[in-house]
């Protein structure tokens, strides 16, 4: 079976209950822009972003992951995708340029072996740059999307499906006996595309959008404290010990958890050596050595199925937050 070539986490698509909520704190708050919008649907993207989206909000009855998408090189890569997973055994459904999400060209949906629902494609709809229109910035001033961070039960399962598709490993949290709790994976040349919360799963546990600086970080918190919306601030800010990436966590009015990421590292070379963490060690989500609160942890989003009905989830293998480790860990 050969993999598509994937070049990167492309966009997300999530269901929101409340379209008109979503875009003040995605667009207003967060600094989105409007690439596309109806009664239903809002096609967002980064400052830095050329294509037509990175973030898709979908008016929905449950506040959903719809679906994950990867961009792969060429349309080739969309068949390689659509045969690859098939092989596996998984659902898969082409959808021409239309059917899909505005903006899209031919893709292939699946659901990967991790229960997730995935879209691989190659053609999308070029934008205006906007990276130098700094009139136009607001909010934190997202510039992009940088990852994915999905919840499942089985990291190894999960960490082995990536590296068949042909995912660089960056960093690991491990127990003493090398039991991996997380794993942060890629393809494009920083520290993830995708990485791995042990959890109940298939379930989304953030959305990490970049900024290019750590003040817009701090602007962010101090935006949501200014107009009494702090409770949308979850964790942090701080620095992460694995990344090295400085951190804000928030919810949206859905409870969608987003990661305002910014400063991480080059992963690009081809003998590029994976830096593993020890689970004991308080410094690796927090590299103050802050704690980590449990709803970072427990909670996260439901996925859908291709039909678009929630798919029900199973528990963890190993609990990270069941390890006493001083400053992270709840046990
Ligand atoms: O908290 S961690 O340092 O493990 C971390 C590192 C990078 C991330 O994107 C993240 O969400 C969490
Ligand atoms: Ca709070
Ligand atoms: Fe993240």
């Amino acid at each position: 079976m050969t993999a598509p070539d994937v070049i990167r986490s492309a966009y997300a698509q999530l269901a929101v209950t409340d379209l008109a909520a979503a875009r003040w704190f995605w667009v207003d708050m967060l600094g989105f822009h409007v690439q596309y919008e109806d009664a239903d649907t809002l096609c967002l993207r980064g400052t830095d972003e050329l294509t037509h989206h990175s973030l898709v909000l979908r008016r929905g009855e449950l506040a959903a992951l719809d679906h994950l998408a990867y961009r792969v090189r060429t349309p080739e890569d969309v068949d390689k995708a659509e045969k690859f997973f098939a092989e596996l055994g998984c659902p898969v459904r082409r959808l021409q340029k239309g059917e899909g999400t505005p903006g899209v060209g031919d893709a292939v949906r699946v659901i990967d072996p991790l229960g997730f629902p995935v879209e691989f494609f190659h053609e999308i709809a070029r934008a205006e740059r906007l990276i130098q229109r700094y009139d136009l910035r607001h909010g934190a001033e997202i510039a992009r999307l940088d990852h994915f961070n999905i919840c499942t039960p089985d990291i190894p399962a999960a960490y082995a499906h990536y590296q068949s598709l042909g995912f660089g490993c960056s960093e690991t949290i491990e127990g003493d006996e090398h039991e991996l709790y997380a794993a942060w994976m890629y393809r494009k040349q920083t520290v993830h595309d995708v990485a791995f919360t042990g959890g109940a799963g298939p379930r989304l546990h953030h959305l990490g959008v970049a900024t290019h600086e750590s003040h817009q970080v701090l602007r962010a918190a101090d935006l949501f404290g200014s107009i009494r919306k702090e409770h949308h601030i979850e964790r942090g800010p701080g620095r992460h010990g694995v990344s090295n990436a400085f951190y804000l966590y928030l919810r949206d009015p859905d409870g969608h958890r987003v990661e305002i990421y910014t400063s991480d590292y080059y992963t690009g070379d081809p003998d590029h050596e994976t830096y593993r963490w020890n689970v004991h060690d308080d410094r690796r989500r927090d590299f103050w050595g802050n704690a980590v609160i449990e709803s970072w942890y427990k909670e996260a989003t439901p996925v859908l199925d291709l039909d678009g009905d929630p798919k029900p989830v199973s528990d963890a293998v190993l609990d990270e937050s069941a390890v006493q480790v001083g400053a992270d860990g709840l046990g």
